[in-house]
């Protein structure tokens, strides 16, 4: 029988393996390992599942440190969800996202790969953030350490900051968070420390109650700061007092909103946002695109590698001016926009109407009038006759969400067989799976990792697939 619970002593890790877990081989068994464990560590693992060829579990001790552990930066590290691979010197995190890519490709889509290009690392390791959405809750998470060294002490419960994994009801009270620039921090703080010092309430997600629910900051590389504060019920003296507070402590704010949530869910995308200060939306740069960005705008939230992952995107569509060229899943339309000085045409496909709304605008801010936006589902609106009336595709980029794309639409890709598909994806693992099943059309010619984001494990793939030239036979 093979137990569960079973603890697997003094184990090196060899390296890592999908979803940022590390890997060990014991016993003819891969394992996969959680509890920010580094190659070169040696550790004991609790085994939570225990299969034939393959075992998962957590570290709970490490024997040896690997010499290959950096020291993390952030005092929440640890705890915190984010920025979770802090213990790996950033050239090891762009080795390890680019093996991955590799392994995914060939294991997953079985595909022979032509030679890689080195992935694209980030500018910015820190504050390379645009958008964060903190929480605010009566029931911080304390650490162990906080509990025992304050025995007898009544603790603040009172936090904002992030969601602890996966703990819904908890969060854990941030300082500094390195996510995104100053002066977000300050801006965190002051509207924390004016709400513990006025007695504002804090979120009690179990009871669904208390007045003060998120606020959300974006600041762009063009220096405008947007704060959506979102609040339960209206509370106009409130409001306006912490508001007016916010504004005059941190000036750099150029626009202030508020969302007034009521519902028993965090989403806002069916509230309307009100506009406090300023202009109710920030604008954000890529290139010498001007993107409009509002408080439920989509918007890619690494800036600096938003550029860099849509230039590849149109080196590898190779445009020379003469061709139509498909957007789907095209979100604000800013790929489409981004490709359309060098394309003849570009059409656009995004489920989301609201984002299509804001690729329209953002086309005619931008004056590109070869850009055309179609909402609705990329299965519904993909069929022969929109095919006839916008034009067979010259090329199609496609930038799925982490799903990937629906067999039906690779079914589709495979029968309209455009000379060239770029295919961009936030999911290694998808993205292989979907190249297997058009290999039999395509070749992979290129392949560019991009690191939209430092000290996590997440990864960005850009695959340019050309069509084959099949034998014909008489
Ligand atoms: C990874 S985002 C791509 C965004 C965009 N290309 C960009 O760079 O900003 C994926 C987009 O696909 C959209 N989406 C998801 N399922 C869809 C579907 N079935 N049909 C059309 N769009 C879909 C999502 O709303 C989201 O905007």
């Amino acid at each position: 029988m093979r137990k569960k619970n079973v603890v697997l002593e003094k184990i090196p890790v060899s390296g890592y393996a999908a979803e940022g877990k590390a890997l060990a081989r014991h016993d003819g068994k891969v394992i996969f390992i959680e509890g920010g464990v580094v190659p070169g560590d040696v550790v004991d693992i609790r085994l939570s599942k225990n299969k034939k060829d393959w075992a998962e579990g957590r570290a709970i001790h490490i024997h040896t440190y690997s010499d290959k552990r950096a020291e993390p930066f952030c005092e929440h590290f640890g705890t915190c969800g984010g920025c979770k691979w802090q213990m790996l010197p950033y050239s090891l995190q762009l080795e390890y996202k680019q093996q991955q890519v590799a392994d995914h490709l060939q294991r997953i889509g079985k595909l022979a790969l032509p030679a890689m290009d080195p992935i694209k690392g980030s500018r910015h390791t820190i504050h390379y953030r645009n958008k964060l959405e903190f929480t605010f809750s009566n029931r911080a998470y304390l650490t162990a350490e906080e509990i025992k060294d304050n025995e007898g002490v009544v603790l603040e419960r009172n936090a904002l900051g992030f969601h602890v994994p996966k703990l819904f009801d908890k969060v854990l009270d941030i300082n500094t968070c390195y996510l995104q620039e100053e002066p977000v921090n300050l801006i965190k703080n002051t509207v924390r420390e004016y709400a513990l010092a006025h007695g504002l309430s804090f979120y009690d997600i179990r009871a669904q109650e208390g007045w003060l629910r998120n606020m959300v900051v974006r600041i762009c590389t063009t220096g405008e700061i947007m704060v959506n504060l979102v609040i339960h019920h209206e509370n106009k003296k409130n409001r306006e007092a912490l508001l007016q507070h916010l504004l005059k402590t941190v000036p750099a704010i150029t626009t202030l909103v508020y969302t007034i949530n009521p519902k028993k869910n965090d989403t806002i995308f069916d509230l309307e946002p009100k506009v406090y200060y300023g202009k109710g939306y920030v604008e954000e740069k890529l290139e010498d695109f001007v993107f409009k960005i509002g408080p439920k705008s989509f918007f890619q939230t690494n800036t600096y590698q938003g550029e860099v992952l849509y230039q590849v995107t149109r080196e590898f569509a190779g445009l020379t001016g003469t061709e139509i060229v498909y957007d789907l899943y095209c979100g604000t339309g800013s790929i489409g926009i981004f490709v359309s000085p060098q394309a003849k045409k570009i059409v656009g496909i995004e489920l989301i109407r609201e984002a299509i709304d804001d690729a329209k605008e953002n086309a005619a801010r931008n004056n590109v009038q070869n850009a055309h936006f179609f909402a609705g589902d990329v299965i519904d609106i993909c069929d022969d006759a929109f095919f006839e009336q916008h034009g067979q595709p010259d090329v199609v980029i496609t930038d799925p969400p982490r799903a990937g794309m629906h067999e039906k639409l690779v079914s589709k890709l495979l029968q309209i067989a455009a000379p060239k598909i770029v295919y961009v994806s936030c999911n290694p693992a998808t993205q292989a799976r979907d190249l297997a099943l058009l290999d039999a059309l395509y070749t992979v010619e290129k392949v560019q990792p991009v690191d939209m984001f430092p000290h996590t494990h997440h990864i960005e793939n850009v695959v340019l697939l050309k069509k084959k030239l099949l034998a014909v036979s008489h």
